[in-house]
C-alpha cells in the first residue's frame, strides 16, 4: 500500500472537522475560540536522514519538519512531544543534547513523549508532535481560487542537492548540505502571511507534487513556470540551469519552504512583507479553472515528469529505502 492509499483508508472515519479531511498539513482544533494546531511527522534512518548525519542535526530536523507544518498554518509553536527509539548510549546522549538546543533555539517547551528500545539492526525511527496556536485562523490547503497567484518563499532544490552531495554524486557545498541537514521552518513568515493568503502549505515532498495537492484540495488547476522557480546561487553553481536541472529542483523535496496562493490584489502587500522579513517571495504561477498541474518553461508548455516528488511506498524486496 502507498502512503496515499493508507491515508485514504483512514479518511473514512476521520470525520471530525478538526482533522480537515486528513488533507491538510495539520489538524486545527477550536477550543473555546482558540485555534490549536496539531501535527505529527516521523523521520526514519535512510529515508529522511543518513546514518552518518550528526545526531544533533537529526534532532534539529525532527523538530524543524514539524514546525514547518505549524508555519504552514500560520501558527506560533507552543509545545512538543517526542517519540524516541533508543540506540547506543553515545548517540542517544548527543541526540538529547541536540534536541535540547533545538528546542531552546525556537523557545519551545518539551511537554512529554514516549521512549522504546528496538532491535539493534532496526533503522532509527523518531517522531514528534508539535502543538501551536493560530491567532488569525489557519489557512488550509483547500481554499485556493481560480485566478489566485501562486508563490513560494526562499529557494527550491537546495536540500535535494545537499543529499546528492552526501551521497557522493555532486561536488561539496556546505550551504547545500546545511539545507538538507538543518532545514529552517518559516515560522515568522507563516504567521505574517496567514492573513494575506487564500491557501498555504509547506513544501516537503517536492514543489510540483505539493502544488498538485493544493490544486486538487482546492478543486482548481495549478500552472507553474519552471523558469520562475527560485533557485539559489549555490544550487545554480552545483547543478546548472538546464530544463532537467529545473525539473530536478522542483521535484526534489525536503525544501521546507511555504507555498501559497493569494489574490492578485495582495501582490504589493506580499512584496512589502518580503522586504520586511528579508525573505525572498517568488511568484511561480497561478491557479486556474480545471484540475491538475500545467507546467511551462517560460512561454513553452512542458510535459509533466513521471514523478512529481516523494511518496512513501514500501519496497517489495530489499531495504526500507523509499523511492521518489
Ligand atoms: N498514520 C496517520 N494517521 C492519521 N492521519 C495521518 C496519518 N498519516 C498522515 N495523516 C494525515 O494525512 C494528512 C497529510 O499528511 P502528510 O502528507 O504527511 O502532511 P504533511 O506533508 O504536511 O506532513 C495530514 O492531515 C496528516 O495528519
Ligand atoms: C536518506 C534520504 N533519502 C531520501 C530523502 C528524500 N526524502 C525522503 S522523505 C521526503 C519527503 C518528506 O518526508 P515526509 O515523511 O513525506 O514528510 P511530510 O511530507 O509528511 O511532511 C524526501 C524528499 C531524504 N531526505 N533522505
Ligand atoms: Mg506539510
Ligand atoms: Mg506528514
Ligand atoms: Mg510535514
Amino acid at each position: 500500500m502507498t502512503e496515499f492509499d493508507f491515508i485514504a483508508t483512514l479518511r473514512g472515519f476521520a470525520t471530525d472537522p478538526a482533522a480537515r479531511g486528513l488533507a491538510d498539513d495539520a489538524a486545527v482544533l477550536n477550543i473555546g475560540g482558540t485555534n490549536i494546531v496539531l501535527t505529527h511527522d516521523m523521520i526514519v534512518e535512510n529515508v529522511h536522514f543518513l546514518p552518518a548525519d550528526p545526531p544533533g542535526d537529526i534532532a534539529w530536523k525532527l523538530l524543524a519538519v514539524n514546525l514547518s507544518d505549524l508555519a504552514a498554518k500560520g501558527a506560533r509553536p507552543i509545545g512538543a512531544l517526542l517519540g524516541y527509539s533508543l540506540g547506543d548510549d553515545q548517540w542517544d546522549r548527543a541526540f538529547a543534547e541536540g534536541m535540547g538546543e533545538a528546542l531552546a533555539a525556537f523557545a519551545i517547551p518539551l511537554l512529554g513523549g514516549d521512549t522504546v528500545a528496538t532491535a539493534a539492526d532496526s533503522p532509527r525511527t523518531l517522531g514528534l508532535t508539535a502543538i501551536g496556536q493560530a491567532l488569525d485562523g489557519a489557512p488550509s490547503r483547500a481554499d485556493a481560487r481560480d485566478g489566485d497567484h501562486l508563490w513560494v518563499t526562499g529557494s527550491i532544490g537546495d536540500a535535494g542537492a545537499g543529499l546528492k552531495i552526501l551521497r557522493g554524486e555532486l561536488a561539496f557545498s556546505q550551504a547545500l548540505v546545511d539545507r538538507y541537514r538543518n532545514p529552517r521552518p518559516r515560522l515568522e513568515a507563516g504567521q505574517a502571511l496567514a492573513p494575506l493568503v487564500s491557501a498555504m502549505m509547506d513544501v516537503s515532498d517536492g514543489l510540483l507534487i505539493d502544488a498538485q495537492r493544493m490544486a486538487a484540495a482546492s478543486r482548481v488547476a495549478a500552472r507553474i513556470d519552471l523558469s520562475a522557480i527560485p533557485r539559489s546561487d549555490d544550487l545554480l553553481q552545483a547543478c546548472g540551469d538546464s530544463r532537467d536541472d529545473r525539473i530536478a529542483a522542483a521535484c526534489a523535496g525536503d525544501d521546507y519552504e511555504l507555498l501559497f496562493a493569494a489574490d492578485p490584489g495582495r501582490a504589493t502587500a506580499l512584496l512589502d512583507l518580503s522586504d520586511r522579513l528579508c525573505l525572498a517571495i517568488s511568484r511561480i504561477g497561478e491557479m486556474t479553472a480545471g484540475s491538475g498541474l500545467i507546467l511551462t518553461d517560460g512561454a513553452e508548455e512542458v510535459p509533466l515528469p513521471d514523478r512529481l516528488g516523494w511518496e512513501h511506498v514500501r519496497p517489495r524486496h530489499g531495504d526500507l529505502r523509499t523511492a521518489s
